[in-house]
């Protein structure tokens, strides 16, 4: 137990960077410490996060676009890491987290200049852009995955392998015995294209729910985050297949969906994979093809081969493939509780916790080292609570 400290998180952009953050300032205030958020205005709009953090909107800027839009994207990190200077002056924090992606920027820059400890958590198999700048100047480099691609073999020394901290509430869902499944019972599907939905889901999972056997097609129940553009047209296929639909454009009681899922169909954005192998749900992955460096497919591989889930590129995700992976998942007695045991068996359940003694050790000048879990622990999927079709 350290003495109360005050850190700064600098996340934006996506939940895909804000939900990590969130989890770790939850984690850091339960240990009594206090916790600012550097965002941007896309970050500080995600639903039912943050509760009780001072939260600072800094302009980040994009670098794109040639020689202007570069000009101006600097202009704006410069005042950025200005306006985040004077919150250091009067917070004084004891360490600064980035969390990647450019609204982590100015935030970083500032701690820089003032000669705070940093440490940058990259959440992907493929180390970010941003975090590519940072690496170097950093005290600490957090990864998600044993294996970080484009990370340079010579910060080794700082990386420390954490995994993806997740929400309380989805931590909780790792002691909960699988969703009971008979062969006749409902069988419930979760459908998410991480914080921003994904039309080829829409496209794609009603059609291949629509070719599965009557007798099976009867039996499932789905829960589908849509984009906004699509939710109206989903739900006239899902009532004309007869498939009971709760569609939303965001759900943001996701650990909830997931405890009561049987099957995920999802992107493979890094923290939905996290969730998936905290909670132990098998799952069908879709990576998204245009994410930067091809990230998603990386970052589905280790679960692929774990046989926790099956991961499709989105070129051969038809619904003809969809309804053929469904049934062999679904209707093999066995297979998807074992796909189950194996994500579970590829989770990191305490990388909030992980990630908080790494932050402290940086404000105390000691850095500490949490691994992953240990193989050994035993998966309430393997302990025989389930019950099996
Ligand atoms: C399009 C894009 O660039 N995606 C990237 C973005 O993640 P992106 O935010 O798209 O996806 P992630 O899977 O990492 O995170 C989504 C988070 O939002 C939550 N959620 C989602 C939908 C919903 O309705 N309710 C809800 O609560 C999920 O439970 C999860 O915690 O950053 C991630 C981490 O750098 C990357 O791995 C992704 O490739």
């Amino acid at each position: 137990m350290i003495a109360p400290r005050h850190y700064v998180l600098a996340a934006g952009g996506t939940g895909g960077h804000m939900i990590p953050a969130h989890a770790l300032a939850a984690e850091l205030m339960r240990r009594g410490h206090r916790v600012a958020l550097v965002t941007d205005e896309r970050g500080a709009r995600i639903p039912g996060l943050f509760q009780g953090v001072q939260t600072h909107v800094l302009p980040a800027g994009r670098v794109a676009g040639g020689p202007v839009g570069w000009l101006r994207a600097g202009r704006s990190i410069l005042a950025g890491r200005e306006m985040a200077r004077r919150l250091y002056e009067t917070f004084q924090p004891s360490a600064v987290v980035g969390f990647g992606g450019y609204p982590a920027l100015p935030a970083m820059l500032a701690a820089f200049k003032d000669r705070i400890p940093t440490a940058i958590h990259e959440q992907n198999a493929v180390l970010g852009r941003v975090n590519r700048l940072l690496a170097r100047k950093v005290d600490a480099i957090a990864t998600a995955y044993p294996h970080v691609d484009r990370l340079k073999a010579k910060y080794q020394d700082k990386v420390h392998l954490i995994g993806n901290p997740v929400r309380e509430e989805v931590r909780a869902l790792r002691d909960q015995p699988f969703p009971p499944l008979t062969e006749d019972g409902i069988f419930r599907v979760l459908v998410t294209g991480g914080s921003q939905g994904a039309t080829v889901l829409s496209q794609v999972v009603p059609e291949g729910l629509g070719l599965l056997p009557l007798n099976f097609r009867r039996r499932i129940q789905v829960t589908q985050q849509c984009r906004p553009e699509d939710i109206e047209d989903v739900r006239a296929r899902y009532a004309a297949l007869g498939i009971p639909a709760d569609l939303a454009t965001y759900l943001p009681d996701m650990p909830d969906r997931l405890a009561w899922s049987h099957l995920v169909i999802a992107r493979a954005g890094a923290s939905t994979i996290a969730e998936l192998t905290v909670a132990g749900r098998p799952a069908i992955l879709i990576p998204l093809p245009s994410a930067t460096d091809d990230h998603q497919t990386a970052n589905a591989r280790e679960l692929h081969e774990a046989g926790g889930a099956r991961s499709i590129p989105q070129p051969r995700f038809t619904a003809v493939e969809l309804a053929k992976q469904m049934q062999k998942l679904a209707l093999e007695p066995g297979s998807l509780q074992n796909a189950a045991r194996r994500a579970w068996a590829c989770g990191r359940p305490d990388a909030a916790s992980a990630l908080a003694d790494l932050v402290e050790g940086l404000g105390e000048g000691s850095i500490n080292h949490s691994g992953p879990v240990d193989p050994a622990e035993t998966s309430p999927h393997v302990g025989g609570r389930e019950t099996v079709a």
